[in-house]
């Protein structure tokens, strides 16, 4: 593979790095590539998926849910895949989150999340509490996005595509820790995918550095007093790296770097010509960016990223606290009551003091009041507010800002449609649900044949007898169940007289 490699690319490296480290890197090229994946914590412990998995796991030091697993074991084959119990993540992608120190309870950005690999892993450490909000800029990549939050059943998260310029006014100020997982020229992963080397011949770096430093600037904006940013990108120049951390510092006095020594050292010695503009940094800022991280594929097992931890001080900066800035969410009918306290699911969907100020549901909420009624257990939305857009019903996160006049793709947890006086149950809410949340469900050992097929698309043979009850309900075992593999959500099912009619939606199905 080093064949391959841009000479280019390969004549800067080695000016970079010295002939002797040189050939250590390139050899890591020749080496077998590296499999990682992340268990959900947010569906289960670390120590039941290791006592449960049929994998070959070992721990993934930096990370602290992340496990390699051996080639061709092929965990995107597996029932646990579709109950989103792991993320298949690549090792050093999993360092940026950790070393973001996310807390349940704070407000947290995913700058750049498609497709969802860094925002599922800080959902994981928020376990439901806190708002999460996370943005992708292309359209198509916020549709896997999406749809990674739903399979790992996110309930917190609220998703935008935006031009981080768009957001500054609503999220002046608001969040406690950003993540910016910046596009970049993506040298780092030349040798897991190989199509990006004709990628990097075709961009600059000089490119990616411009939209590196206005993505830096606007998430400074965003950032509370005391808040954190982590900087991430998965190449090796030192433009698109130690310039920007040293650029940033000089332009933002009240922001520090909080050095990592887990990782090998930035290189305050890599900003001078023909790289970067000689003299341009203050000694501050060279001297700071030595405790930013550069995770180098021939130091570790992980492919190439680099890594700075920007804490603000909390001294009075030039962006304002708080964020509760227009009013009335852009499409929303419908907001229910948002008191701070917690609150029942029945409360939560009557919408009390809020709900008398604004506009009627355009749709009766009714049946909605019923499926919780019947199906749940426990009340899954009292920790969000519920908000109609149309038809369709979210759980929107307590304390968010109105989003007023942005391109909001999910307001929050995407709960079902009201149609036609009936209620259809989302697959997103049977994904954030657990078991033990359901009045009625069904759970198929994975070993059971049926697991697969439900996974298919096919209608299964159900005895009533294995449909596990709420022992207080009466009411007939007919219509909706929440599906289980080993006691994990799958998705939807609806049960009659012996048979499960397959709610599993069609772009979801195993193939
Ligand atoms: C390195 S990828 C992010 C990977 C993601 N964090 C993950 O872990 O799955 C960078 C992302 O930034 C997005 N992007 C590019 N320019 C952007 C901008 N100005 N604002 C927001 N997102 C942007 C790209 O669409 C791309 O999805």
């Amino acid at each position: 593979m080093t064949k391959q490699l841009p000479d280019l690319f390969k004549t800067k490296m080695m000016d970079l790095l010295g002939a002797e480290e040189f050939e250590q890197f390139l050899a890591s090229y020749d080496q077998a590539r590296l499999f990682g994946l992340r268990v959900n914590t947010a569906k289960i412990s670390k120590e039941e998926f290791a006592a449960r998995s049929p994998f070959t796991l070992s721990k993934v030091p930096w990370a602290a849910d992340g496990f390699y697993y051996q080639e061709g074991e092929r965990p995107g084959k597996h029932p646990y895949y579709h109950a989103g119990l792991y993320y298949i993540q690549e090792p050093s992608a999993m360092a940026p989150v950790e070393l973001l120190q996310v807390e349940p309870g704070e407000r947290v950005l995913d700058l750049c999340a498609a497709p969802g690999g860094k925002s599922t892993q800080i959902a994981a450490k928020m376990q439901g509490e806190g708002v999460l909000v996370v943005n992708d800029i292309h359209s198509d990549r916020v549709k896997a996005l999406v749809k990674n939050l739903e399979l790992l059943g996110v309930r917190n998260a609220v998703v935008l595509n935006e031009k981080p310029e768009r957001m500054l006014t609503v999220f002046n100020g608001y969040f406690d820790k950003i993540l910016i997982d910046a596009p970049c020229s993506g040298e780092g992963m030349f040798r897991k995918e190989e199509e990006m080397m004709q990628q990097w011949e075709r961009h600059s770096v000089q490119e990616f550095a411009v939209m590196q430093r206005e993505l830096l600037g606007q998430a400074a904006q965003m950032l509370a007093p005391g808040g954190r940013i982590v900087y991430s990108t998965c190449t090796f120049s030192p433009e698109e790296n130690e310039a920007q951390i040293a650029e940033f510092l000089d332009k933002h006095l009240d922001f520090n770097v909080v050095p990592v020594d887990q990782f090998s050292a930035g290189q305050p010695d890599w900003l001078r010509a023909p790289w970067c503009e000689e003299g341009a940094y203050s000694s501050r800022s060279m001297e700071a960016v030595a405790g930013t991280a550069r995770l180098w594929p021939h130091r570790l097992k992980g492919e190439g990223h680099y890594v700075a931890v920007l804490q603000r001080g909390l001294g009075r900066g030039d962006v304002g606290g708080g964020g509760d800035v227009g009013s009335g969410g852009r499409d929303a009918d419908f907001v229910s009551a948002s008191s701070g306290r917690k609150r029942s699911g029945r409360e939560a969907l009557r919408g009390k003091s809020r709900a008398d100020a604004t506009p009627r549901p355009a749709v009766s909420l009714e049946p909605l009041q019923a499926f919780v009624g019947e199906l749940l257990r426990s009340e899954p939305f009292a920790a969000g507010r519920l908000v109609c857009y149309g038809e369709h019903a979210y759980s929107s996160p307590e304390g968010l800002p109105e989003l007023h006049g942005l391109k909001v793709v999910r307001p929050g947890w995407y709960i079902g449609a009201l149609h036609r006086g009936r209620f259809e149950p989302s697959h997103a809410l049977a994904m954030g649900l657990r078991l033990r949340e359901a009045k009625r469900a069904l759970s198929l050992a994975s070993s059971d044949e049926r697991a697969l097929r439900y996974l298919k698309g096919e209608t299964l043979e159900v005895a009533e007898s294995e449909l596990i009850r709420d022992p207080e309900v009466t009411q007939a075992a007919k219509g909706y169940c929440l599906v289980c593999i080993d006691d994990h959500p799958v998705g939807w099912g609806k049960w009659h007289d012996g048979m499960l009619k397959n709610e599993y939606p069609p772009g979801w199905r195993w193939t």
